[in-house]
């Protein structure tokens, strides 16, 4: 299968690397096109743009920063628009609002082409694992064509009915790990600051109904204040930003990511955008203090 790969960021490399190690022909494009240089290492093409890519292969895939480059990519000269006709596919696999999904969806299918929003669930390591989890929705058909491609990107797949549910369900799980995120840095400052071992406190959650992969993964590192991007903050408070506004619209009174969300702005605002969400945790760490008199 020929597939086209639209955005080689932390994600992207990683599934385009993933297919083409599984046999399928790979063409990719980045706005930054020496990030191509390492695909084309592992046996990709490179197309010059998003329309070029879009020309030649049957399926083109696309996994971009957020709304705004999700539409560029589509809308703009020389997109994905300029191309798509009938007989070809879309899938768009970056976290966006279920109305950009929608405004990208109608626009292709306006000109004969099909598509499926597929945003994942699972960071870097689950990338190159093959091990994400796919929140699929839109046209069926083009979902069961491309499950060869998702059983080598994820672990499970999910359909989920009409354009908009993947993009939501997306939201809303991330809406959770931002706050748990939150919870955990917090807790963390709390046990520091009256005198507790923070590794003590990892172990101790680890043991009982709160345990889980991401506080088992993020914690021991966030002790030490490190945070190398697995998930950019600035992509995580893009997510609160927007689960929020599906709050908004279902009149959802959502205080536990309004608070989180302020976190991750402020963080934003220090300057921690390009580490892992995790560095949220910094944000904590000033606003308690020091211990010192
Ligand atoms: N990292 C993670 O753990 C996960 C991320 N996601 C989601 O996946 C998507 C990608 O994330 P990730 O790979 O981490 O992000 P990165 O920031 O590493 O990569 C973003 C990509 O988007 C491209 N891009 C940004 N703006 C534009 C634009 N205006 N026009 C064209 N291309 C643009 C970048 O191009 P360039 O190289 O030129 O800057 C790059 O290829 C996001 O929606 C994120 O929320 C989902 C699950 C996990
Ligand atoms: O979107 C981020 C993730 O880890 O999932």
């Amino acid at each position: 299968m020929e597939v086209g790969f639209l955005g080689l960021g932390i994600m992207g490399k990683a599934m385009a690397i993933n297919l083409l190690r599984n046999g399928f022909m790979v063409t990719v494009w980045n706005r930054t096109l020496s990030k191509c240089d390492e695909l084309v290492e592992e046996g990709a093409s490179v197309g010059e743009t998003p329309a070029a890519v879009v020309k030649k292969c049957k399926y083109t895939v696309a996994m971009l920063s957020d709304p705004k480059a999700a539409l560029s990519v589509v809308f703009d000269k020389d997109g994905v628009l300029d191309q798509i006709c009938e007989g070809k596919g879309y899938i768009d696999m970056s976290t966006v609002d279920a109305d950009t999904s929608s405004k990208i969806s109608e626009a292709i299918t306006k000109k004969g082409g099909r598509f499926l929003e597929a945003p994942v669930s699972g960071s870097k390591k689950p990338a190159e694992d093959g091990q994400l989890i796919i929140l699929a929705a839109g046209e069926k058909a083009i979902y069961d064509e491309v499950i060869p491609a998702f059983d080598v990107l994820g672990k499970k797949s999910f359909f989920l009915g009409e354009v908009g549910n993947g993009a939501r369900m997306k939201l809303v799980v991330n809406m959770v790990m931002g706050s748990m995120m939150n919870a955990l840095s917090e807790g963390l400052t709390l046990a520091d600051k009256s005198g507790l071992s923070q590794q003590t406190l990892l172990d101790v959650m680890d043991l009982g109904a709160i345990a889980n992969p991401m506080f088992r993964l993020k914690g021991p590192a966030m002790i030490k204040g490190s945070y190398p991007p697995a998930f950019p903050l600035k992509h995580q408070q893009k997510d609160m930003r927007l689960a929020l506004a599906l709050g908004d619209e279902n009149a959802v009174s959502m205080p536990i990511a309004a608070a989180s969300n302020e976190a991750f702005k402020k963080a934003r605002s220090l300057g921690l955008g390009d580490l892992d969400f995790s560095a949220v945790h910094e944000v904590f760490k000033c606003a308690g203090g020091s211990n010192e008199a």
